[in-house]
Formats: structure tokens, C-alpha cells, sequence
């Protein structure tokens, strides 16, 4: 049942290893990567109390020690304080330059144990063992690591790659409902940007995929080989890699207009995203007029938010929304570049999009 997708990147190729049951064989997967049998696991308490005993005891079934953080968990942990906090416990554990650091958690986990990882002793190796769907089917993968900045999201970071990622679907089970429909913006977000097919299936599996181990972990395995396949090409996002931030620079501004609390997850925000890319692929004569619909009947039928009133609580207007997405990282000689789409299932960075036609389109999704 165990897939394996293949990240060949020349110097520091890895696996990505998919399937149930595969932090009980951390043991054997992680041994042959060390100098000596130890390893600092990165987790966040609510994964501890799930998901640490099973991990520690496979590991110690290959003699491995695994001293333990447990960080409080949600996105306020990707911050400078939390940086400091788990660089300072790896250095206070005698963490060395050839020991690996193992991330136990969702996408906040990974990005900040990635980022500790890469800038203690100036770069030791880590693994990811993503335990939310996000993680599997994203963040886990491709090496962009970091925290956000009171500036905004991701600001701060390092392309660090893991040496080896294991997304045990089984951990899945204990995820709350809301966090697994958020990791499912990310799953739309690749059928969207490059896989017609993709999305067409989705739209019939996507409502059941939680019960659904065959789907599941045909999902999961898809996304990984559309992102491999992407940052094999592109790894630093000096071009194609950009596709990735499909539905990123509205779902970004509205994370930080949320403040990154739980008002908006990033999923949701990706997904959100996504269907204002279409809307304003269309509004721009881009994209044919219908198909921001069929993106929002899929969100709707997996029980994500299609309206910017889902969000509890005030939002500001739409030029402090714009304001904000001038903190994204696509943004080159102080102007917005967007992914649009021209298909459902092909995206494209555009330049020069209109700022006037933004702050409609914002104006009237707030209205709605
Ligand atoms: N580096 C990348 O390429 C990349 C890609 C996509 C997203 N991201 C980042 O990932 C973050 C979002 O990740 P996320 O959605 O996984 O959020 P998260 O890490 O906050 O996890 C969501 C919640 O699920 C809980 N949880 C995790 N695994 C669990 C499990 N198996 N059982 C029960 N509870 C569990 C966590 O404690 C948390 O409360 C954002 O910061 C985003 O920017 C990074
Ligand atoms: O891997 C990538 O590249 C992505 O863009 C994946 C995104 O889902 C992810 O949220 C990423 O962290 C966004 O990067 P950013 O540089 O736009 O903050
Ligand atoms: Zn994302």
C-alpha cells in the first residue's frame, strides 16, 4: 500500500514514502540515515499526544533515542520567539552538524523545524513526518521552510530539503475536520494549476475522501508528483514554481488580515484563493466565464468557504487587502504578479493585471 514518489534533485535527492502504517516503521526508515542513533523531534502538543508514543517507540525499536519539543500548536507558532525557542533546545539537546532533526507535525511544524534545521550549525538534515493533509500533500515536500514576520506570511525563511518525508495517511484519522477540508484547498489547488483530469475526479471523489484509503492515497500521490515534478524543474521559484501560489496572494492577505488565528485557516484562505484567481482570470476575459462556478460548487461540496462572509468577524476594505498582497513574494519592481488561470487545469503568472480590476473584484466578494 506504501507509494513512493521520488524528489531526484541533483545532491540531495530524497523519497517521499505514502501510505498507512508508516511511522511504525519510522525505526527502519530513518536508521539508515544516521551517524549515530539519535534524533530531535519538532512536534506541536496536540500531534504529541497523538502521535509521539507510536513514533518514539518505533524509533526505539532500531535503538534510537528522540528527545522531544512539543510546541503549542497553530500558526502563531511560526514565529521569531518559537525559532529561537527550538534552535536554542536542538543546540541545549548537543544536536550536532550530522544528526537530523525530525519534524512531527502539520505545515506550521515542518516550516519551522525546516527553517531551525537549516540555519543551526548552518544547516543540519531533517526529516518530515506530516501529519495533517496538508502537509502530505504540500508542505512537507519541495523545501521552503520559514515563519511569518509581523510584516506578513512566509516572510522569513531558507529552501531547505528534507532528506526524506514519510506521510503516514493513517495519522489522518485523528485530524480534526476542519484542518483535513483546509488541506483539501491545497489538493484542488494542483488539479486547478496543471491537472485537468484531476480535478475532474476530485470533483466526484473529493466529498468522501476522507473515508476513502484507495482515494486518499491517490490524491495525496498525485499532488506530491505535480509538486516534484515542478520544483525538479524550478526549486528556488525563479519561474514555473510560481504556479504553486495559485489562490496564495488573496489567501495570504486574508491569513494576515485575520491576523493568523483561526479565523481563516491557510487552506481555507488557499481555497478562497482559488476561486477569486478564477474570478478574476474570467473578469480579465481569460478564463471562460463559467468555470469560477464549477470552482465554487466544489468548494461548497467539500464544505469549504466560497464567500469572504464565511470568515467570522470584520475584514478590512478591499485597499487595505491589496495593501497587504504587496508583501508577496511575486511581487517584482513594486508590482503585483498573479496566477491565473486560463483552464480549469492551467495556470500561468500574469503581469501588469489591473490594480483597478483587483479592487473591484475584492470590493464585490466583500459584499457578498
Ligand atoms: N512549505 C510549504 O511548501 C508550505 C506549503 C503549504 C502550506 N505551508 C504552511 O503550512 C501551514 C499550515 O499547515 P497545516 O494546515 O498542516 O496546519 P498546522 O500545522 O497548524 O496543523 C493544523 C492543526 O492540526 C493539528 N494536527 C496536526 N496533525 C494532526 C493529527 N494527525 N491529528 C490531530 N491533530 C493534528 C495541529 O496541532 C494543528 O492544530 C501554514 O503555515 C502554511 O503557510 C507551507
Ligand atoms: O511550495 C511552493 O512553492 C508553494 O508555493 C506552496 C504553497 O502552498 C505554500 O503555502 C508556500 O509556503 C507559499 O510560499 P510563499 O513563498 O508564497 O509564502
Ligand atoms: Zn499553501
Amino acid at each position: 500500500m506504501t507509494r513512493t514518489v521520488p524528489v531526484p534533485l541533483p545532491g540531495r535527492a530524497y523519497d517521499v514514502r505514502i501510505g498507512p502504517g508508516l511511522i511504525a516503521r519510522a525505526g527502519g526508515e530513518v536508521a539508515p540515515l544516521l551517524g549515530r542513533p539519535r534524533v530531535a523531534i519538532l512536534t506541536d502538543e496536540t500531534v504529541a499526544a497523538h502521535w509521539l508514543a507510536p513514533l518514539r517507540a518505533a524509533l526505539g525499536e532500531e535503538g534510537i533515542e528522540a528527545p522531544a519539543l512539543a510546541l503549542p500548536p497553530g500558526e502563531g507558532t511560526k514565529r521569531w520567539a518559537m525559532l529561537e525557542r527550538s534552535v536554542e533546545w536542538l543546540l541545549a539537546e548537543g544536536v550536532e552538524r550530522d544528526d537530523l532533526v525530525l519534524a512531527l507535525g502539520g505545515g506550521v511544524i515542518g516550516d519551522l523545524a525546516g527553517f531551525a534545521a537549516a540555519v543551526l550549525r548552518r544547516g543540519v538534515r531533517f526529516v518530515q513526518v506530516p501529519t495533517t493533509l496538508l502537509a502530505q500533500v504540500d508542505s512537507s515536500v519541495g523545501g521552503k521552510t520559514g515563519i511569518n514576520s509581523s510584516q506578513g506570511k512566509n516572510l522569513v525563511g531558507a529552501f531547505h530539503q528534507p532528506s526524506l518525508v514519510l506521510a503516514d495517511t493513517g495519522t489522518l484519522r485523528t485530524l480534526a475536520p476542519r484542518d483535513f477540508r483546509a488541506g483539501y484547498g491545497e489538493v484542488l489547488k494542483y488539479g486547478l494549476l496543471g491537472d485537468a483530469a484531476f480535478f475532474e475526479w476530485l470533483e466526484g471523489a473529493g466529498p468522501g475522501l476522507r473515508g476513502d484509503g484507495p482515494a486518499l492515497l491517490r490524491a495525496v500521490e498525485r499532488s506530491v508528483e505535480m509538486k516534484a515534478h515542478i520544483v525538479l524543474r524550478d526549486e528556488r521559484e525563479a519561474g514555473e514554481r510560481a504556479l504553486l501560489n495559485l489562490g496564495h496572494t488573496f489567501g495570504h492577505a486574508l491569513e494576515a488580515a485575520t491576523g493568523y488565528s483561526d479565523r481563516l485557516l491557510h487552506g481555507e484562505g488557499v481555497a478562497l484563493g482559488c476561486l477569486l484567481a478564477a474570478r478574476l482570470s474570467a473578469r480579465l476575459g481569460l478564463l471562460p466565464q463559467e468555470a469560477p462556478s464549477r470552482v465554487a460548487a466544489h468548494l461548497g461540496a467539500v464544505g469549504l468557504p466560497t464567500r469572504l462572509s464565511a470568515i467570522p468577524g470584520a475584514l478590512p476594505g478591499a485597499p487595505a487587502l491589496l495593501e497587504l498582497m504587496r508583501q508577496d513574494k511575486k511581487v517584482r519592481a513594486g508590482r503585483l504578479r498573479f496566477v491565473l488561470l486560463r483552464a480549469i487545469g492551467e495556470a500561468f503568472v500574469a503581469e501588469n493585471v489591473p490594480e483597478g480590476e483587483v479592487l473591484s473584484l475584492l470590493e464585490d466578494a466583500l459584499a457578498e
